[in-house]
Order: structure tokens, then C-alpha cells, then sequence
């Protein structure tokens, strides 16, 4: 079975959207022998020929500046690169940092919030209080419909544009977490403009794409992953390219950058935490942290953790951090169309079977659902 996945990778054309297939698929389950777990690399460990230590650097981020954003010393982080990608000429396509994340869920506490209902697929962008919008989560069916959030520039899903006119100030705390984690990958100065969270259920799984539509490329992106685990496929510069499986766990960070910038990628599955693994953000139990001195993350209500902490438990949130414009840079007076594929392609972000999604306002086209 490991062997089927390995085949499908020198297949060519469809390649991609095999491998989507095949981690997607339900009965019998995939054999996840080929997808790499970089938490089984113990530090120092000669790591296998695929992944790489990546050197951090240490001194771009005091020890007092990580803990103030929730994370661990920059030493104590565990940094992989991804050796010999295929469709990649990098031999470092991708930075995987491991930090323990402490604040969870943040995102689903930030104002200004898109959401998609169901039955209705009525997509609506309201400004919610920070109140409001949890006193909403509260509501089980509410917070099992919530897909994905945009921070900052609001995304557009159907121009695939940002602008100028749709923005809310980004959280803090997120961009102060954002801004050290790049600059200890070795990218100081990061900005960061736009966030979208994706809320993934144990059924969900987000389409091939590939993230074009900021308007700097030279800028790395960020994802920061809680809760349940995923696979996650990242691929080459087209479409086509046949990606690599990865897990993703809970407090995992990616920095895609350089070449990784612009690959192809997708969240084909997503499958229970290992154990264990989720007490490290929840600190082992529902009572909310104790504020940490001089901490910058915004306080949390003994209610709103628990709501949190018992979402995560069986789903997965992402967090992208992305910078849309080069300093100095303005957003053009008249927005181009992004497309998020490579030509011959017309739906940026498709789930594995060209043609069966159809993308619009009223259907999102992250954490795209299985069913
Ligand atoms: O959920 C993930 O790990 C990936 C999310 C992603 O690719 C995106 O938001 O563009
Ligand atoms: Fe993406």
C-alpha cells in the first residue's frame, strides 16, 4: 500500500490529484506509511534524506520576546526543512518550526468575521464584537458550521483580491507571534496584512491550491496549526507536480518561503491528535492559563477557553498569516483577478476531482467538505 502512493508520485498528469484521493479516501483507510511525522525526529537526531535541521537564528528573538507571544526560546524550537522537493529546486522548500503554542482558538474570538451558513449558503461579513462572536460560538451548531475567518485585508473568494476597502486592523498579538517566528527563519520585517483561519471537522479536507493572490511573493507565509492532526500535501510550482505527505499536529508551525512559496498544497485528511498531544495547548485541562507576565495574547475568559478547549478536541484549526503588500507598496487602482491555478486550470482551489466543486460567495473554497 505505501507502495501505492509511491507509484501514484511518478504517475505525471493527475499525479496531485490521485494522492488527494487515495489520503482522502475512507474505505478501506490509506496506508500512511509514506507521510513524514517530523515529531518522531528526535532533536539531533540524523534526520533521513528528505528533511534537513534548519538553522534558526536564535539571536533575532529574545527569550522574553517569545515568551511575551506564547512561545518557547528560539533554542528550544525543532526546525526541519523538506530536502530534495520534487518540482523545487530549494533544497530547504520548506521550514517547519516546533514551538509549543499556548493560546488556541484565538482566531475565533477576532472581529470582523465571514462566515458561510448552511442551509441557506448564505455568505455574510459582519462586525461582530468580540462578545458577540463568542456568545454566537457558544451555539454547538454555530460552531460546527463555522468554516473560515479572514483577519486584516478580508480575503475575497470571488475576485481572489484584497483591497483596501475591506480591512480590519490585524490582531497584535497574532502579528507580534508572526513577525518573531519569521524573523528567527531568518525573514525580519514581516508584516503581517491578512490571516484566514480554516475550521476543519474530523470529515473536512481543503482543495489543491496554491496561495497567489498577495501581491509580494518574496514575503514567507505562515501556518500554525491546533488542535487535530492533517495531512498535509505539498506539491511543486504546477499543478500537476505529485506532492509529498506531511503531518501536520498541534503547535506545529510552516513557514513556506523562497521557492516553497508558491507550491501547490492541500489538507486531504484529517486524523485524531496523537495522544497526549493536545494537553500541551490546553495545559492538560479546561481552566484557562494563568496570564503570563507581560504577556502580549490577549486575555481569555474562564468560559471562552473551555469552549476552545473542547472544540479542538475534535477539530483542527489552521491559521495562515500571510503579508499582501511589499512596504511601500499600494494595492492597484483598478484590483486584478488572481487565479489561484496554473492555466488550463478554472477553479483555484478544487478538491481532489476536477469538476465536482463549483466555487462561488455563497461556497467557500476553504476547508472545503468532504461531503
Ligand atoms: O490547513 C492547512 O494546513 C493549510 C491551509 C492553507 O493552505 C490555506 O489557508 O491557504
Ligand atoms: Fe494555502
Amino acid at each position: 500500500m505505501a507502495k501505492m502512493a509511491a507509484s501514484m508520485v511518478e504517475g505525471g498528469e493527475d499525479s496531485f490529484r490521485k494522492i488527494f484521493k487515495f489520503y482522502r479516501r475512507r474505505n478501506p483507510p490509506p496506508d500512511l506509511s509514506d507521510v513524514i511525522d517530523f515529531s518522531r525526529c528526535a532533536p539531533g537526531e540524523q534526520v533521513r534524506a528528505k528533511r534537513a535541521p534548519v538553522n534558526l537564528d536564535t539571536a533575532a528573538v529574545s527569550d522574553v520576546e517569545a515568551t511575551r507571544v506564547g512561545l518557547q526560546p528560539v533554542r528550544e524550537w525543532r526546525a526541519f526543512g523538506l530536502r530534495g522537493h520534487p518540482g523545487t529546486r530549494s533544497r530547504q522548500s520548506l521550514n517547519k518550526v516546533w514551538m509549543r503554542a499556548r493560546q488556541l482558538l484565538r482566531g475565533a474570538s477576532y472581529c470582523e468575521v465571514k462566515r458561510r451558513e448552511k442551509p441557506a449558503l448564505r455568505q455574510v461579513t459582519e462586525s461582530w464584537s468580540h462578545f458577540s462572536m463568542f456568545q454566537e460560538l457558544k451555539s454547538r451548531t454555530l460552531l460546527e458550521r463555522l468554516r473560515w475567518v479572514t483577519l486584516g485585508y478580508h480575503y475575497n473568494w470571488d475576485t481572489k483580491t484584497y483591497s483596501p476597502s475591506s480591512h480590519t486592523p490585524f490582531p497584535r498579538d497574532l502579528h507580534l507571534l508572526s513577525a518573531h517566528v519569521t524573523a528567527a527563519c531568518g525573514f525580519p520585517g514581516f508584516i503581517s496584512e491578512a490571516g484566514i483561519l480554516n475550521y476543519y471537522r474530523s470529515d473536512s479536507s481543503l482543495g489543491i491550491h496554491v496561495d497567489e493572490s498577495e501581491l509580494d511573493h518574496t514575503r514567507p507565509l505562515l501556518s500554525f496549526s491546533f488542535g487535530q492532526s492533517a495531512i498535509f500535501l505539498l506539491g511543486g510550482p504546477r499543478r500537476q507536480d505529485p506532492p509529498r505527505a506531511m503531518l501536520m499536529h498541534s503547535g506545529d508551525v510552516m513557514v513556506m518561503s523562497g521557492p516553497s512559496r508558491l507550491l501547490y498544497h492541500a489538507v486531504p485528511r484529517i486524523l485524531p491528535a496523537p495522544p497526549g498531544r493536545l494537553a500541551l495547548e490546553t495545559g492538560g485541562s479546561i481552566q484557562t492559563p494563568p496570564p503570563q507576565e507581560g504577556s502580549v495574547v490577549e486575555p481569555v475568559s474562564e468560559e471562552e477557553w473551555a469552549v476552545c478547549s473542547r472544540y479542538i478536541q475534535s477539530s483542527r484549526v489552521n491559521v495562515t498569516v500571510r503579508q499582501v503588500l511589499a512596504p511601500g507598496q499600494k494595492f492597484p487602482e483598478t484590483p486584478r483577478s488572481h487565479q489561484t491555478t496554473d492555466p488550463g486550470q478554472t477553479d483555484g482551489y478544487d478538491d481532489g476531482e476536477s469538476g465536482k466543486r463549483k466555487r462561488s460567495s455563497s461556497d467557500s473554497p476553504y476547508a472545503a467538505e468532504t461531503h
